[in-house]
């Protein structure tokens, strides 16, 4: 319905677009109102008139026919791997085959207001389930499965981490991934599109393929936050400059009021122009072949979606970037692994690497709230308001561009942390919520923030925890998901930092004269009647109320294949020299920060890398 007609010049397409796209709106809101009155906005109608209103993507070049070898392979289309293929591709007398085992990115992903929107759908979601852990009861992880991986579904925030993260790397054997050098990518990567930002050009990129800027709309609330932030003595900052504490609204990746994924800015445009760059989705690897004698990895096995098996042969390399889950599973389907647990599962055992999924590294927070509870900052959307939004979205501004106060990401050190690591432990994050007045049609769905929230949540991550999980074949079922157990307060001295962090934030908020100027009030966190005993407001109550509500661990699932124990420096995996890993699994240390940027850059070093390794100038 809203493609270009055909023989149409550019000018003349887009004016096409633009009116069918327009057209779209008017009849979806239409709907939206049929199925409104004043407090009840029907979300789905809403949803499908924003997404109605976004400008056509080129078909991507969707080809389904196999081939029987390829140069280099990459497993996993995803954040890391849409990267990876891309620059290997530049080389154009090398044959890339990407393998994805989801579909084609949706539309609806561009939408910032929209969040996570592709969350719980089983057709761009792996199900995974998590076992139970003591102070957390895990339930499912989200993984998404479709190109672009995770950077199509998740909180778009591009935070680096600490500069020392990288001392860890060296200590762990990581040889050459110092600070500089993960700058360089960085920066190649980044095409950082606020000039405030990128004039600091030591610490920015400007010609790389990601777009990144800050969310280009602030509502009254996020300036709310700021302004009670600064009185509270934190200090804005470029967080991925020189600075490492500070609070900052963070820069995603985005252009303009819509999100970019790794796939919309490393292969939509490389797909449609390069003839050596094969993209398969709904093709799932489930076992990369590796000769026993020579112990090279010579070709991978996938399914397709009808089930039917296929093998392409390699004859360079194979690079798996499937994510912290799949990659060492995959590598334990295909005999590299713990041997006892391949053992057990039948699997030959080609290389025994005890530290395939040995450490699980993760985040983790406390389900400790303090909340804010707004009402001078807030209002009720109407028709008329919702459909103001949708202009303002396509003149790159306005609430469908934002996620608001969720942007802002704040660092801190606590009192309680080891004094010679310069990295700071604390992240807070804020997020939009809504109590008592909610919009029944808005409610329980993924738009549903951008209809209304009128409180805000805060949740402090602690960034360096003393314990991680583990992942495990499942022996019984080896193609099965594999065991998961993360670990989620097990150790006190991360009770004692998170609860004199929740401690030290709620003051600060009750003393805030713009907060409670504004008419905002400040809730602490409780537990019921669970915690008592213990003196209001002490450390020993906010020990108290984490343990009664327990934490959980953030979707920064990492270090489970870490260069270290499992590959070598240049990411090969030790014993099969033309095998390596490329994604969050690679890390050998837990990035201070949000995961998505790290990645990335790993995913741009790593095709430097096997460039060079394979006579490549780079
Ligand atoms: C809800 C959520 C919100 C987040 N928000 C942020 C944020 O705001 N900022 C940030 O920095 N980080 C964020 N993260 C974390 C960050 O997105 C991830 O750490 C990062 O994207 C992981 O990249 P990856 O390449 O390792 O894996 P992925 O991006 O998950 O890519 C793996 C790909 O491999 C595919 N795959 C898996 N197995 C196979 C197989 N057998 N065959 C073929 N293909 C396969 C998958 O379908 C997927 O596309 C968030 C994560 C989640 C879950």
């Amino acid at each position: 319905m809203f493609s270009r007609p055909p023989g149409a010049g550019r000018a003349a397409g887009i004016m096409f677009e633009t009116c069918a796209a327009m057209l779209g709106v008017v009849m979806a809101m239409t709907l939206a109102y049929a199925a409104s009155d004043q407090d009840c906005i029907n979300a789905t109608a809403w949803s499908e008139s924003v997404i109605a209103s976004l400008p056509v993507d080129p078909a991507p070049k969707v080809d389904k026919s196999i081939i029987s070898e390829a140069d280099f392979i990459v497993v996993g289309g995803g954040t890391a791997g849409a990267v990876v293929a891309s620059r290997l591709s530049e080389v154009s007398k090398w044959q890339i085959l990407l393998l994805e085992a989801g579909p084609e990115e949706p539309r609806g992903t561009m939408v910032p207001a929209f969040g996570s929107i592709y969350k719980d759908n089983p057709n761009y979601e792996w199900a995974i389930t998590v076992q139970d852990t003591p102070n957390e009861k895990s339930g499912d992880l989200n993984r998404a499965k479709m190109l672009g991986g995770q950077s199509v579904n998740n909180g778009m925030v591009y935070i680096r981490g600490s500069k020392a993260d990288w001392k860890c790397w060296e200590e762990a054997g990581a040889t050459g991934w110092t600070a500089e050098e993960a700058l360089r990518y960085y920066k190649k990567s980044e095409n950082n599109l606020n000039p405030d930002i990128a004039k600091d050009a030591r610490n920015h990129g400007t010609g790389g393929l990601l777009p990144v800027q800050r969310m280009p709309y602030l509502d009254n609330t996020s300036k709310l936050i700021r302004a009670a932030f600064k009185e509270a003595g934190m200090k804005e900052v470029d967080l991925n400059g020189d600075a490492s504490e500070g609070f900052m609204f963070a820069q995603n990746v985005m252009k303009g009021s819509k999100r970019f994924s790794t796939n919309r800015a490393y292969l939509s445009q490389q797909r449609a122009l390069r003839s050596n760059l094969k993209v398969l989705t709904g093709a799932t690897a489930r076992r990369v072949v590796i000769d026993q004698r020579s112990k090279r990895a010579t070709a991978v096995e996938f399914t397709d979606t009808d089930g039917k098996t296929h093998v392409v042969k390699a004859k360079k390399e194979v690079v798996l970037s499937a994510g912290a889950i799949f990659s060492p599973h995959l590598l334990m389907l295909s005999g590299v692994g713990p041997a006892d647990q391949l053992k057990a599962a039948g699997i030959p055992v080609i290389v025994d690497l005890p530290g395939v999924g040995e450490k699980l590294m993760n985040h983790i927070g406390g389900m400790v709230h303090p909340t804010i509870n707004l009402t001078k900052t807030v209002s009720l959307p109407t028709p008329a308001s919702m459909m103001n939004d949708i202009k303002l979205f396509s003149e790159d501004s306005g609430p469908l561009s934002t996620q608001g106060p969720s942007k802002v990401r704040t660092f801190e050190r606590s009192p309680y942390q080891p004094a010679n690591d310069k990295r700071p432990y604390l992240q807070w994050e804020v997020t939009r919520s809504s109590n008592g007045r909610t919009i029944p049609a808005c409610s329980g769905t993924s738009a549903s923030a951008s209809c209304y929230y009128n409180q805000v949540k805060m949740t402090l991550v602690l960034l360096q925890p003393h314990k991680y999980g583990s992942l495990k074949l499942n022996t019984t079922h080896p193609t099965e998901q594999p065991v998961i157990a993360q670990a989620v307060f097990t150790d006190k001295r991360d009770v004692k930092i998170h609860a004199r962090g929740v401690k030290d934030m709620v003051e600060r908020l009750q003393g805030s004269a713009a907060l409670s100027d504004s008419g905002a009030a400040v809730v602490p966190p409780s537990a019921g009647s669970a915690c008592s005993k213990e003196k209001a407001g002490s450390e020993e109550y906010y020990q108290c109320v984490l343990l009664a509500t327990g934490g959980r661990t953030w979707s920064h699932q990492s270090g489970t294949c870490p260069i270290g124990t499992v590959l070598d420096p240049r990411l090969r995996v030790k014993g099969v020299p033309n095998l390596r890993v490329a994604d969050a699994a690679s890390f050998p240390c837990l990035s201070n920060g949000n995961t998505m940027a790290p990645v990335i850059m790993i995913g741009e070093k790593a095709a430097d890398l096997v460039k060079a390794d394979n006579g490549e100038n780079v």
